[in-house]
């Protein structure tokens, strides 16, 4: 096959440059001829261009095989308006394909460069004009090469075959007598390492070569180059082994050359078929990908819309080549793959993909991704029937259709399985796995561009905020349509078969007829039976232009004794190969980039998922924001809140502890007002006795009737300076016993010893119970006190480490503790006075009854008058003199210190006591002494230990 004369193209035709691949000739290349080039420059135009179909391919009816099986379309032939081929012509001859339809004028066809070729060479009019110039010499070439297996005389030149001499150059005059379909240009193999498309080495391919723009700098879809969109269509064959060969040996009628890109039937109704791409049965999925879908997925995630659809007979590979296997896969993994690769290679946009999945079963939509609707009995339901719509931004679109958004190539293939299982598929008398449904899958790809952020490493950060741009929508469209069939036995399969041949006439139908609708233009659009059959209506776009397509007919060469080289297999094969030349011939794309829709409102903005999610996630984020301020904002107040009444517990804490401390305050002051009360009590008691003296004095004055003027005890003054002392202490003399004493019938019964005797055994009583009365206080006011000490001590200090300084409050706490602490030493000083002064009574007395002694052999009259005397002269005898709370005794005095007893309280006046006692009797003397000795030794007992013990239950007085 590749033993032609030409030169060969400067690189291997199996191995094209990784560069950008050479445009589609414009349409003036289209009136030269077919001639030998480089690879990158003999390219001829569109397809229509230059065919080289034997003239039995144009005369093609139905054989009586055919008609045999009605049900399995038959495609239009010549006979229609597409243009039949001048009848007479003889076969095996190679004439114009006139069966095909053509465009009625080549030339002057405004031609936009195809998205899916990179770009126009200088080099291709050279090579045109190179074909021009072996067009004549080509004839003979042509004929022969239908006669045996060629060795082509355009050696490399892929796809291009020598003009048939019969055949003028039609096809640019858009005449039938075109002769050589070509379009291998676009089936030119991926470089070596997108060879092998697999989900793990397809990263690194072919589509890295491309360049963003190419098409605006270099016409774009609608721009110069080739302008009638033809290069947008890939149309390819693929030849599906037989399994069924005995001798695995090729029926000697067929002939494949993937080089070339071209199939040739010697059969009845022979001829030559060039397309895009012919693969043979040991290329394998990765090969078909590549050179088949590869660079429309490419475009596809650029921003066009894309299809991408399998056709052929039943069993003869489509399944095989869309899905594939886990070894082989086929277009649809290797385009998912691809998808992720070119966004992983574009980390200056962001993507979003969803994909859905619908089969047409029936004439009825399905979707795939739902599963049935389960009844109320637990069987399974009817499938949801999907109806199409149209609008003027959508096109034709299935709704309500699921869409799944997908994140990885693993997420998208897991969909499109549960789609898979979920699709009608039956055994046949051809397959044993049919497809039951023509199955369509949908990836919608939107994206934006995104702007590095103003921080951001060039490193691609995904967070980076976006640019104001619009969202771009595009679609690819992958559809594994159910094989055209016979008329099968089973009924079920029967209505299927029906189904499926009717919505694959129609589709034959509508892509036979757009070439008239092309030259119909401008004279009134001819009818398009889109809406024959779901099929058409759905492929609707993608047939009409909007969108790059890719075709992919799968056939099935019978080797001698196999199924598939039954005549009517061979009919089916036929009807294959005219309806993929009829569609490269006919199907003119003007697919442009989508457009970028600016915000929600935009052109495709309704779609753009990109865009509210977007928003959405600007509006949550915003919501997150709000939602966090207001969160702490709550929470400050709470904790304010908090704050706020934990000082308030502490405020309240803090007045009720100070209540207590007041209240405890209060109870030590008053216990120590009682007990000043008292010990003044006692010092009145002291000057009661001095009362009590001078009722003793007064009772001997006016029992002896004896008055002095040395010593100024008028009664009246006494009184009254003991009533002026009483007067500070109101309530208190009641319940003085020695004021019981006074005036009491007892003291006078006693007679003048006796008298004096037991006014000193009562003074005497009076003052121990006085001193235990005292004691009583003391001790209760020691608990006290140290109590309130304590835990004022304890808050004092638990206040002084909360607050720096302490407040003026604890400040005067502290000053009344130790003015409190104070007064209890000046009440212990006043004790120790009081405690000297029942010693000094007691010695005094002791001093009387000694006086008495002296005097015992006088007269009681005669001893109280010495004895008064001697007291009234001051020479030996005994005064209490209360000076300002002075006690003197025989010039030893005993002054009571301090301010606990003010001189406003108790205004002292000098008060001498003179104690005169009529001497007792030697028994009652006797008695006396005892008592006095006892009286001393216990108050002096009394005393020492009181002080002692006072001393020691004082720690804190002394600790401070
Ligand atoms: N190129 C190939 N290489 C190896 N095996 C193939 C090839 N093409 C098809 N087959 C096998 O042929 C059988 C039928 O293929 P497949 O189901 O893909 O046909 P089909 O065209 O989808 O049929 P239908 O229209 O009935 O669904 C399968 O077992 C498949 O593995």
């Amino acid at each position: 096959m590749s033993g032609n004369s030409l030169p060969r193209p400067s690189r291997p035709s199996i191995a094209p440059p990784t560069g950008p691949l050479p445009s589609l000739p414009v349409a003036k290349s289209r009136s030269s001829n077919i001639g030998p080039a480089t690879r990158s420059s003999l390219l001829p135009a569109a397809s229509h261009a230059s065919r080289a179909v034997s003239s039995s391919a144009l005369s093609y009816r139905p054989s009586p095989k055919h008609s045999n099986s009605p049900s399995v379309p038959a495609l239009p032939t010549g006979d229609g308006p597409t243009g039949a081929l001048p009848m007479g012509k003889s076969l095996r001859k190679t004439v114009s394909i006139g069966a095909f339809p053509q465009p009625p004028r080549h030339v002057g066809r405004s031609n936009p460069t195809s998205p899916l070729v990179e770009s126009s060479t200088p080099g291709e009019v050279m090579v045109d004009r190179r074909v021009s110039s072996v067009s004549a010499s080509s004839v003979n070439l042509r004929t022969s090469s239908l006669k045996k297996p060629r060795t082509s005389n355009i050696a490399g030149a892929r796809g291009l075959l020598p003009k048939s001499p019969l055949s003028p150059p039609s096809f640019l005059n858009g005449s039938a007598d075109s002769v050589t379909v070509d379009t291998g240009h676009l089936g030119l193999p991926s470089p070596p390492q997108s060879r092998n498309s697999s989900p793990q080495d397809s990263y690194a391919t072919s589509a890295t070569t491309f360049e963003e723009g190419d098409d605006e700098s270099k016409g774009g879809a609608g721009g110069k180059g080739n302008k009638d969109g033809k290069g947008n269509v890939i149309v390819s064959v693929r030849v599906r082994p037989d399994v069924g060969a005995k001798d695995n040996k090729q029926e000697m009628e067929w002939e494949v050359n993937n080089k070339r890109a071209l199939i040739t039937y010697r059969g009845r109704e022979g001829g030559d078929y060039t397309y895009d791409n012919v693969f043979d049965t040991q290329d394998n999925n990765a090969r078909v990908y590549d050179s088949a879908a590869k660079r429309l997925v490419r475009r596809v995630m650029e921003g066009y819309h894309g299809t991408v659809f399998a056709y052929g007979m039943t069993g003869t590979g489509k399944t095989f080549s869309m899905q594939g296997t886990a070894t082989n896969p086929g277009v649809i993994p290797l385009a998912i793959t691809d998808i992720f690769s070119y966004i992983r290679e574009t980390p200056h946009r962001e993507f979003l993909l969803r994909v859905s999945y619908l089969e047409i079963y029936n004439e009825k939509i399905h979707d795939l991704l739902v599963g049935p609707i389960t009844a109320t009995n637990g069987q399974p339901g009817p499938m949801e029937e999907i109806k199409l719509r149209e609008d003027s931004k959508r096109g034709v679109y299935a709704t309500p259709l699921k869409e799944e958004i997908v994140q990885s190539p693993t997420q998208l293939l897991r969909v499109i399985a549960r789609g898979d299982n979920a699709r009608k598929v039956a055994g046949t008398q051809f397959n044993a796995r049919s497809s039951r449904s023509h199955a369509v899958v949908q990836i919608v790809v939107e994206s934006r561009e995104r702007a590095p952020a103003p921080g951001a490493k060039s490193s691609g950060d995904k967070r980076s905020p976006i640019v104001p741009g619009g969202v771009r929508v595009s679609t690819l469209s992958l559809i594994d349509l159910a094989g055209s069939e016979k008329a099968a036995d089973n009924k079920e399969r029967r209505t299927e078969g029906s189904h499926i041949n009717k919505s694959l006439l129609t589709l034959g139908t509508v892509v036979g007829r757009l070439a008239s609708d092309k030259e119909d233009k401008g004279k009134g659009d001819k009818h398009l039976p889109y809406r024959d059959s779901k099929l058409t209506r759905l492929l609707q776009g993608a047939l009409s232009g909007n969108s790059l397509v890719s075709i992919l007919c799968t056939i099935q060469i019978g080797a001698s004794g196999s199924i598939a080289a039954a005549n009517s297999h061979t009919g089916e094969t036929l009807n294959t190969l005219k309806f993929a030349s009829r569609a490269k011939n006919n199907i003119v794309s003007h697919a442009k980039k989508a457009d970028e829709s600016v915000g929600a409102a935009g052109d495709a903005g309704s779609r753009a998922l990109l865009d509210r999610y977007r928003l959405e996630i600007q509006d949550l984020k915003k919501q997150l924001e709000d939602g966090k301020s207001k969160e702490t904002k709550e929470e400050d107040e709470e904790e304010l809140k908090k704050d706020k009444e934990e000082e308030k517990a502490r405020e309240l804490e803090d007045k009720h502890r100070h209540e207590e401390q007041m209240l405890e305050m209060q109870l030590a002051r008053t216990a120590l007002k009682e007990r000043i009360e008292h010990l003044n009590r006692l010092i009145l008691s002291s000057k009661s006795i001095g009362v009590n003296g001078r009722s003793f004095s007064s009772m001997s004055f006016q029992r002896g009737s004896i008055a002095s003027n040395h010593v100024d005890m008028r009664p009246s003054s006494i009184r009254s300076n003991s009533s002026h002392v009483t007067l500070g202490l109101p309530g208190r003399k009641q319940s003085q016993p020695e004021l019981q004493m006074e005036g009491s019938e007892e003291d006078d019964s006693l007679g003048e010893n006796g008298d004096g005797i037991a006014s000193q055994t009562v003074q005497i009583q009076a003052l121990q119970a006085d001193l235990a009365d005292k004691n009583r206080y003391i001790t209760t006011l020691e608990k006290r006190l140290l109590h309130a000490r304590r835990s004022s001590h304890s808050r004092v200090s638990m206040t002084l480490s909360h607050k720096l300084g302490g407040s003026s409050e604890d400040g005067g706490l502290i000053a009344t503790i130790s003015e409190k602490d104070h007064e209890i030493s000046n009440l212990r000083a006043q004790l120790e006075d009081k405690e000297r002064m029942i010693s000094a009574l007691t010695s005094a007395r002791k001093k009387n009854d000694n006086a008495h002694e002296i005097g015992s052999d006088g007269s009681p009259g005669s001893r109280r008058t010495s004895g008064y005397q001697r007291s009234g002269s001051d020479a030996s005898g005994i005064s209490l003199i209360a000076n300002g709370g002075s006690l003197i005794t025989n010039g030893s005095s005993f002054i009571a210190k301090g301010p606990t007893i003010s001189p406003t309280t108790v205004k002292p006046s000098p008060l001498i006591l003179p104690l005169l006692s009529p001497p007792p009797s030697t028994d009652s003397k006797k008695n006396l002494d005892e008592m006095t000795r006892m009286l001393d030794e216990m108050i002096t007992g009394r005393v020492e230990n009181k002080i002692a013990g006072r001393a020691n239950s004082l720690p804190v007085t002394e600790g401070r």
